[in-house]
């Protein structure tokens, strides 16, 4: 289990014979995703929408999967090591499934409320599925019940090390960025289930009440409970949407105002756009990808905002300069691992180096869409300094008719933790202490205002 190297989808079981136990089809959805999201190093989320019309599941299953496969991401460095551990001759050879279906399993028995039994009992099935893994179910079985007995062992040597559950590439990097007390800090925030956070149109005291949440000092609404998002009041109206905390801060630094022109440089799915029309801009939002600007639309239309769309890249995209930009860069998005904790194990430090000379590309193109006197924000959901501190470092040593317009902590609620000595936004994860640590803690975000002289 040391690791899977990206490569091809897995081709199907040599002699496919399906067994109709309840609850297999979702374990077989679980073990298919964590193994594809690993070979092909795709998103988790794209990767699940993309299965699940196959699978035929009902909406409890659908759920259940996801949920396995999200916690088997979560907490795979524990999971990985745990089944190592217990492999005496290591993982076997030409075993097909036997890793994922193995991984759905130690997930559920390890971090899930799923009876044990039912856990290894389907894990075993499954196994039997594949002509390739079925040679290995006795051991499988081995494996998966010493980890039922051997639970809380595996928990509590978990929990004494903070970086289990990151790859070491990323522990170094927040370890030279933050110093060794955050880094870890950092790295246990990335246990927790997220909390549900949403920005309102206006009014967030009231919809903190009307939808049992709490109200940020930032001005986002905190739900305290997971809830069917568009059943809940005022999302079918549009006085609304899902965004991050954190995420919700750079286009506030821009203070639009009515009337200005806006460039959204890399909107889709539209989160920052909205903040910015609501605000009563004329915003351009362009992104390089049509489907998402598709989504950007309906985001929009919900919200009922309006936005001119194009599709285009904005490296080379040439217009009249705006009175302000927004470049949400793409990026590692290191930041969003509590969301999404696939990324810490599909994302490589080349990815991270690639994306940074394509952020370096799109700053230079935003400058020259930046009017004399306009206001520029760059952002990125990365934990890593190549994608915002040094990035803008790099910056300004190029564009020497750029400077910082230092972010005040009146402006983001009072949060002075999240503001760095050269006035640029750097939130991290395990800041924002809420009621518990599920409701605590942001998207890692670095965020900085430059004004054209
Ligand atoms: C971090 S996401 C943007 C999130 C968005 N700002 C929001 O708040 O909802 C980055 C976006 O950049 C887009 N993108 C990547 N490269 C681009 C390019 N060269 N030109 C324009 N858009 C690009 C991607 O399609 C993606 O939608």
């Amino acid at each position: 289990m040391a690791g899977h190297a990206p490569s091809r989808r897995r081709p199907p079981a040599a002699t496919p014979k399906r067994d109709d136990a309840p609850g297999l089809p979702a374990r077989r959805l679980a073990a298919d995703v964590i193994d594809e999201v690993l070979r092909a190093r795709v998103a988790l989320d794209e990767t699940i929408e993309r299965m699940l019309p196959e699978a035929g599941l009902d909406a409890a299953d659908a759920g259940l999967a996801r949920a396995i496969a999200v916690t088997a991401f979560r907490r795979l460095g524990t999971i990985q090591q745990a089944i190592d551990e217990r492999l005496d001759r290591g993982s076997p050879r030409q075993s097909g499934p036997f890793e994922p279906i193995l991984t759905a399993a130690a997930a559920q028995i390890l971090f899930l409320d799923v009876p044990d039994h039912a856990a290894v009992d389907l894990a075993i099935r499954h196994l039997h599925e594949d002509a390739r893994s079925a040679r290995y179910a006795s051991l499988g079985n081995a494996v998966l019940r010493r980890l039922v007995r051997e639970r809380d062992a595996v928990l509590a040597e978990s929990r004494a090390d903070a970086f289990r559950d990151t790859p070491d590439w990323l522990a170094e990097s927040w370890h030279d960025a933050y110093g060794a007390e955050t880094a870890a800090a950092i790295a246990a925030s990335h246990r927790e289930e997220p909390p549900l956070d949403i920005t309102v149109k206006a009014d967030p005291a009231h919809w903190a009440e009307a939808l049992g949440g709490v109200a940020l000092p930032t001005g986002s609404v905190r739900l305290r409970e997971r809830r069917a998002i568009a059943e809940l009041p005022g999302f079918a109206e549009g006085a609304w949407w899902v965004q991050d905390a954190a995420a919700a801060l750079p286009a506030r630094l821009l203070a639009a105002r009515p009337g200005e022109r806006i460039a959204d440089l890399c909107a889709a799915p539209g989160g920052k756009t909205a903040q910015l029309a609501a605000a009563g801009a004329e915003v351009t939002a362009l992104d390089r990808s049509a489907p998402r600007l598709r989504r950007l639309k309906a985001n929009l239309a919900r919200l009922g905002l309006t936005a001119e769309v194009v599709t285009a890249d904005a490296a080379n995209w040439k217009a009249e300069p705006f009175d302000a930009v927004l470049l949400d860069a793409p990026c590692s998005a290191t930041g969003t691992i509590r969301r999404h904790p696939d990324v810490a194990w599909t994302k490589t430090p080349e990815d991270r180096d690639r994306l940074a000379g394509l952020q370096a590309r799109l700053l230079d193109a935003a400058a020259t869409l930046t009017k004399p006197g306009g206001r520029l924000v760059y952002c990125t959901c990365s934990l890593e300094a190549q994608e915002g501190e040094a990035q803008i470092t790099a910056f300004l040593a190029r564009h020497p008719q750029f400077r910082r317009g230092p972010v005040e902590p009146a402006e983001i609620g009072g949060l002075a933790e999240a503001i760095d000595a050269n006035g640029d936004i750097r939130t991290l994860p395990h800041q924002l202490s809420g009621e518990t640590a599920r409701l605590s803690g942001w998207a890692g975000f670095y965020a900085t205002r430059l004004i054209r002289l």
